[in-house]
């Protein structure tokens, strides 16, 4: 598709990316993103480049819409941008205590020790960024549209049973706390479900990255040497991003959950720009195996449809 045919759509996400200006202008970037979603062929929307972008070049920073440490990295993450704190304190910072408010102030008049232990005993991630859009909500700072741009997974009605207790328990929560049914009148089971079929393909896995900020940028590899999982988060225009098993992009976090999308090689303007969401050392059947598992399509990048 010529990229005088796409159209350009979705200007607004970059309201998303709230961090963006100011991160970019801290790095000495220039402010608006070489970049606009749009329309691609086989693959709903995407990210294409607006100018020639080259190799190791820093694309753009993302802050999430939603984020949760995992149970794990309670105690030793920061409860808002995932940095590693080294006391016991819940932020590392009082701009992110601060930024918590949103949803903190909700959060701590409930008692989330059942809803926790179900979803630590269950290996669940997911729920915990229901749990948090939900306190955003009821405090205001968010609407329940909030992820409704976002494309939505297919599930099984074997899924969705799976999804009931998480569910009721969330629910049950808010109740004993004594929120009204009117302050949680937007928590049904079909917002729960509905919510959770877009986090699932949308969603993001926190490793954060070894090494000094400059060694990590400069770096042109695909893979840094990363920590453990610290948690999970949804993002606006990095959701836009499609994936390939020859990827031409690259996200990675450094010190915190703000995401920065990174040029792996020269990239064309108006070449779509794609990151793979997998192992890409798998072979051909192992990586369409795990797209389709765990993403719920069959891939079709170059790489895949040349049987590599
Ligand atoms: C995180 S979203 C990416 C943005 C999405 N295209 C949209 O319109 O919102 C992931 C979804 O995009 C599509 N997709 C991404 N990469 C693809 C690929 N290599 N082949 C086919 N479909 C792909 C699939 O429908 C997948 O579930």
């Amino acid at each position: 598709m010529s990229s005088l045919r796409r159209r350009k759509a979705l200007l607004s996400i970059y309201s998303w990316s709230n961090g963006y200006a100011t991160e970019s202008k801290r790095r000495g970037l220039t402010s608006v993103p070489p970049i606009e979603v749009g329309f691609t062929e086989s693959a709903g929307r995407g990210v294409f480049a607006t100018r020639r972008i080259g190799a190791g070049e820093l694309i753009h920073t993302d802050k999430p819409i939603l984020s949760h440490p995992s149970l794990s990295s309670l105690h030793s993450v920061c409860y808002f941008c995932l940095k590693n704190v080294a006391s016991n304190l819940p932020f590392c910072s009082d701009e992110c205590r601060l930024q918590s408010k949103i949803f903190y102030d909700t959060e701590k008049q409930a008692d989330w020790s059942r809803f926790h232990e179900y979803c630590r005993t269950q290996g669940l991630k997911y729920p915990l960024l229901v749990k948090r859009l939900a306190c955003t909500i009821i405090s205001g700072a968010a609407t329940p549209e909030t992820l409704d741009i976002l494309q939505p997974a297919t599930l099984s009605s074997e899924m969705i049973l799976l999804m009931e207790k998480a569910y009721q328990l969330l629910r049950s929560t808010f109740e004993d706390a004594g929120f009204t049914d009117e302050q949680i009148a937007f928590l049904s089971k079909k917002w729960y479900i509905d919510v959770l079929a877009r986090i699932r393909i949308n969603s993001f896995r926190i490793e954060l990255a070894l090494g000094s900020y400059e060694d990590i940028l400069l770096s042109a590899a695909a893979s840094v040497e990363a920590e453990a999982a610290v948690g999970n988060a949804i993002y606006m225009l990095t959701s836009f991003y499609n994936h390939d098993c020859d990827p031409n992009a690259h996200i990675l976090w450094i010190e915190s959950v703000n995401a920065k999308l990174k040029a792996l090689r020269d990239i064309e303007a108006g070449e779509e720009l794609r990151i793979c969401y997998i192992d890409a050392s798998m072979d051909h059947d192992a990586r369409r195996a795990t797209l389709s598992e765990g993403f719920g399509f069959d891939c079709r990048c170059a790489r895949c449809m040349s049987n590599d």
